[in-house]
């Protein structure tokens, strides 16, 4: 699939707001890795999250077929796809002329299928022109980049209007920010009775601190992943009341080790699998209703 990318977004980047957010923009300006394009080439939706459900082993057949290795990828997209169908799932009642937010929107993956979903306005915002760029291509391609845009902005200082959103999300991309910056946003920008909802992996209180697991993800990704009571704790002082809490984690461990098993490993599969199975790190979807 060949993706029209002209520069639209970069006559107009900001500068970062902190030094920090501009290593993160580099981080992900230069991100080009197979496990996320090749599995993006499967149907022209990019994501940079993680999947849900069970395997279908069925439809990946025998490992010895020459054709394994390409269902494979396309397993893995789909329960990748599952996981952002998920995430929608829990926005609430969206109509056509309603308006969302994808906080860190990656390539826009995520953007696309809300919009084909609900028919309605999507804005992304991410670090990284890279992406932005990319996004706006796809939308472009797909003839909806009158409804699924994506810009080069910080989501802690957004243009949105006061009560201008009926829903928004983090997907994977709450761990790259203070959490009470953060929720101050979206609470700020959503109407009252509106929804939030993130699904983002976190370090879990009962485990004590965070893992020499959790400190490899963060190593690995130039992140600072949150605890569990962190999440709750920010919310609950930024107008955010949780309505739903699920623990996705033995959802998630078929997918990474599926993932740990092809071709396309990146060396962060066992710190996942890992942290997953000691109970230090949880993989959660989080639901909350603007009040
Ligand atoms: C792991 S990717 C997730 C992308 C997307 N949500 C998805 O599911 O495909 C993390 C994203 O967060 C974005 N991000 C990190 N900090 C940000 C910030 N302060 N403002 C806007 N985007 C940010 C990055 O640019 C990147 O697009
Ligand atoms: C759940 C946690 C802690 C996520 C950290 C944020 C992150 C980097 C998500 C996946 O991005 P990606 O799809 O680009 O990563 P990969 O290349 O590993 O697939
Ligand atoms: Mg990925």
């Amino acid at each position: 699939m060949t993706t029209e990318i002209t520069p639209t977004v970069s006559a107009t980047i900001p500068a970062p707001a902190t030094p920090y957010q501009g290593d993160i923009a580099r981080y992900w300006n230069n991100e080009a890795r197979p496990v996320n394009l090749r599995l993006g080439d499967v149907d022209g939706l990019y994501h940079h999250h993680y999947g849900i459900g069970a395997v279908n082993h069925e439809a990946l057949g025998d490992p010895e077929h020459s054709e394994y290795e390409k269902k494979l990828i396309a397993e893995l997209h789909r329960l990748e796809s599952a996981q952002a169908e998920f995430l929608l799932d829990h926005l609430g009642p969206v109509t056509a002329d309603d308006t969302l937010v994808d906080a860190g929107c990656g390539r826009g993956g995520s953007m696309v299928m809300a919009h084909q979903r609900f028919g309605c306005k999507v804005e992304g915002v991410t670090l990284s022109a890279t992406q932005a760029e990319f996004g706006n291509g796809r939308a472009r391609d797909l003839r909806i980049q009158g409804h699924v845009r994506s810009r080069v902005c910080n989501m802690l200082d957004t243009p949105f209007e006061k009560g201008s959103v009926t829903a928004s999300w983090n997907n994977e991309s709450t761990m790259y920010v203070d959490l009470h910056d953060l929720f101050a946003e979206h609470s700020r920008f959503l109407k009252v009775g509106g929804r939030y909802v993130t699904i983002t992996g976190c370090w879990n209180p009962r485990y004590g601190q965070p893992s020499k697991w959790v400190s490899q993800i963060n190593a690995h990704f130039e992140c600072n992943i949150h605890s569990r009571r962190e999440y709750l704790r920010a919310m609950a002082d930024n107008r955010l009341v949780p309505q739903t809490v699920i623990d996705l984690t033995p959802d998630t461990l078929p997918y990474w080790e599926l993932r740990a098993t092809s071709s396309l490993v990146t060396g962060i599969e066992e710190a996942f699998i890992e942290s997953y199975r000691d109970g230090s790190f949880q993989y959660v979807l989080i639901a909350a209703d603007r009040v």
